[in-house]
Parts: C-alpha cells; structure tokens; sequence
C-alpha cells in the first residue's frame, strides 16, 4: 500500500516528491493536449477533472499515483500524533446541508453573512464560523470579501444535485451517528450475526434492521433510495459490459432484487433493446419507482421495465426468469441471512437460470493503492455500522452460495479494473 523503499542515493520523502512531480506532469500534460481546463475551486471549475468519456486509464493512474503519494508525504510531514488526532468535526458541513446553505447561496454573485442569516434560523455570527470551517475544510465556499460570501466548486455541486444532497443528509443523518454507536453494539451484542446487532439499530433505539426501520419514515426511505440512484456511470457501464446479456435469449427476463427504484434496470433496458426487467423492492421504495422511472426511461422503454412489491426472505414469485440480479444487496446482510435470501429463490429456480451478483470482492490487505483500499475499508466499516454485515472476498462467496445450496454452481468473477466492484456469475444446475 505504501510507496516502495527508495534507492540509497534518494530518501524517502525525495522519493515522494518526485512521484508527485513525475504523475502531476502526465496529467498536466494530457489537459493540456487536449485543451481540458486545469482544476480549480472556483465556481466555474468543472466538476470532473476527466470528462466521463475521456477513457484514459494511464491518466486516472497517474493522477490516483499523484494523489497518494501528497497523502503519505503529508502524513509522514506532520508526523504520528497528527495521525491519531484528525480533525474529524463533520458538524459544520452536516449543518451547511441541514439548512440548505448552498442552495439559498445565489450561484452567480455574493451575498453576506447578515442577508443569510435572515433566511434560516441561526445567530449570523454561527453562520459565519460554519462557513469560514467549511471553506477551510472542505473548500465548501468561498469568501471573496470580508462578511460576504459566494460559491466555490464544491458548494455548487451541493446546491445542483439533490442526489449528493441525499448522499451528504445520509452520511450525517445516518451513518454518523450509526458509527458513535458502532462499538456499544459490538460491546452489547459479542459476535452476533444478527442485522439489528447494530451502530444503526443503537443509535436509533431500536431493534429492527436498518431497513425495515427505514420503511417507517418515508422521507427517510426516500433520501436512501436517492442515494442508490447516485451510481456511478461507469460501475453500471462495467455491469451492462458483462458477457452474460449477449447470451441471453431475445425477450429475456431479469429479475432485479432489491432493485430500489429501477435505475439499474433503466440502464440496462437501454442498453439491450430486447431484455424486460421486473424491479423488486419493499413497498416503501417501490412507491416512489414509477415516477423515478420516467423521468429517466424514454416512453418507448417503459413497459420493459415493470415494478414489483416483494420482500426478498419471501419465496421468489417471479417463475420462468432468466437471471435474478443482486446488486448491492447481499454486502448488506450476514450470511446466515444470505443464506435465506439464497433459499428463497429456490421456488423459481430451473437449470440454466442465472444468479448475477454485482457486489464488492475484496482483495487481500494492502493490495491495493491507498485511495482504493481507504474506500473499500470504508465501505466494509459503513456495512458494520449500519447492518452488522460484511464484504466478501471471492472464495467467500463461493462458499455462501454452496452453503445456500450445492445446486448453485459458481461460473465466473469479474472484477472492475482498478476497482473491487465484481460481477460474479453462479448458474442452477439440477
Ligand atoms: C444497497 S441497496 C442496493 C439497491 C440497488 N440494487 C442498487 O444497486 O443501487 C439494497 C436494496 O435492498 C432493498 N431491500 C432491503 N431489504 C429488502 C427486502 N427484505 N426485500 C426486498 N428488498 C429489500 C433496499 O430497499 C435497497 O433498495
């Protein structure tokens, strides 16, 4: 994970610097051949410093090479006690996206600190301490001149997405304070496997799992399933790039459970003209997918694209379908509880019928660069937190499937480059 050991002639931290220097200059070079504008925080700055179309991989190394080089020389420069006491105060940008800060903020021009604090309940003077930290921080803002304040690149994108919006209320609102809680239920609960053994389930007073707690509070389900629907373009491209759709026959049937609102299956059903999906969720998300669905679907697609109330520990009602897709779904659940999803299914289940699990496969420690292995130890902790669950490292999932049954025969695992996001592919075999 770390930088290999420098040579005898140069140190360390020599060694860093010149990584920094080296890959900052490949990507310098690139935006400029091809006339891309250099990375900023103003407010005009592009959001992505790689168009998403730019397909340059070399590029996106070098960059991540650049990024986690400046994270060890930073670390190494301020030494081990600045490592074990990070400023981890989330309060004032929790409080920017609580009031909506960056949307009352006009995009185009300033305005102060007193007009701001005419339009949401707080003193002026914590207005201004909030966004001063956030500016520093999280380069959240800016203040061009003193009392008045203006947008920043990063504030923009908070004011112009609902879906980073959802994604920020749901760090805040959930996973924080789930992750307080995370070693009272460890504590509580010494190795239990149970969902509701959990940061979240302690946190909230309560002892159902993350979301049938959710399914209670429709505001709450709602920002969830917006979360969901803030997949990256190329986590989908690399699920619809699986070989499996070109083999399907003409009007296949996918079954995608614990779709959320569909927006897997919309950009699937975009990309094979033929395929009909049927979305299964639980009611309180199903709700909100027919008019998520439109807005994304072309009218011509639409009855492709059918949604469905079921809860996955139920027997399977859809019969006949060719594959059943599970994206996200399994890392949410331990795996007595994978086991009895599994099981569920088995009424539908003929051979040749095709189980697709898009999940993470976890590499082994320090595989990885930093960047990666930061997010994916990430997300294993937020599945703790939240769901007393896990990721899974492939010879993990294979196992899971043949304790579910034998007749689940493991076909193939595919992992995204550079990435730990997997399509494993497993087929019923009477
Ligand atoms: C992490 S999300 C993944 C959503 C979607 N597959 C995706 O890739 O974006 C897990 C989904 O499982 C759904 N879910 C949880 N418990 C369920 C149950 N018992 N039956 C059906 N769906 C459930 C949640 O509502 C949520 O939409």
């Amino acid at each position: 994970m770390s930088s290999p050991p420098p040579t005898a002639r140069m140190s360390h931290i020599s060694y860093l610097t010149n990584t920094i220097s080296n890959n900052t200059a490949k990507v310098d070079s690139y935006l400029q051949l091809h006339s891309l504008p250099q990375p900023s925080f103003a407010v005009d700055a592009p959001t992505r410093l790689l168009p998403s179309n730019a397909n340059a991989p070399d590029i996106e190394e070098a960059r991540t090479k650049a990024i986690e080089a400046s994270i060890e020389l930073q670390q190494l420069l301020q030494g081990p006690r600045s490592l074990l006491t990070p400023s981890m105060n989330m309060a004032p940008l929790h409080a920017i996206v609580h009031f909506s800060l960056a949307t009352l903020i006009p995009l185009d021009t300033t305005m102060s600190f007193t007009d701001l604090a005419i339009l949401v309940p707080l003193y002026e003077h914590d207005i201004r301490r909030i966004i001063r930290y956030a500016i520093a921080h999280h380069r959240v803002f800016c203040e061009p001149r003193p009392g008045f304040v203006a947008h920043s690149a990063a504030s923009r994108v908070l004011a112009e997405s609902s879906g980073i919006r959802d994604a920020l209320g749901m760090l805040f609102d959930e996973s924080w304070p789930a992750f307080a809680k995370t070693v009272e239920a460890l504590s509580r609960f010494p190795k239990s496997e149970e969902p509701n053994a959990s940061g979240f389930a302690v946190a909230n007073n309560t002892s159902l799992p993350m979301y049938s707690f959710l399914a209670q509070d429709h505001t709450r389900a709602k920002r969830f399933a917006g979360t969901m629907s803030m997949a990256s373009p190329e986590s989908l491209a690399f699920l619809s790039s699986a070989p499996i759709w070109q083999t399907l026959r003409a009007t296949a049937t996918v079954v995608d459970v614990g779709g959320s609102r569909g927006h897997v299956s919309a950009f699937l059903a975009q990309s094979f003209p033929n395929i009909h999906f049927i979305v299964q969720d639980l009611p309180s998300t199903t709700v909100d997918a027919e008019p998520a669905l439109s807005y994304v679907l072309p009218e011509d697609m639409k009855e492709r694209v059918r949604v469905m109330e079921h809860d996955f520990f139920e027997p399977q009602p859809v019969q006949g379908a060719d594959v059943y897709l599970f994206r996200f779904v399994f890392h949410n659940w331990s795996d007595g509880y994978c086991v009895k999803i599994l099981r569920a299914l088995l009424p539908a289940m003929r051979s040749g019928v095709k189980i697709v699990v898009n999940d993470h496969c976890m590499p082994e420690a320090g595989a990885l660069g930093l960047l990666r292995e930061r997010r994916i130890r990430s997300m294993d902790m937020i599945m703790l937190a939240l769901h007393n669950s896990r990721e899974r490292e492939e010879e993990e999932w294979i196992a899971l499937f043949a304790e579910a049954d034998p007749r689940f025969r493991f076909q193939s695992a595919r992992v995204m480059e550079g990435n730990v996001a997997a399509v494993l592919i497993f087929e019923w075999k009477e």
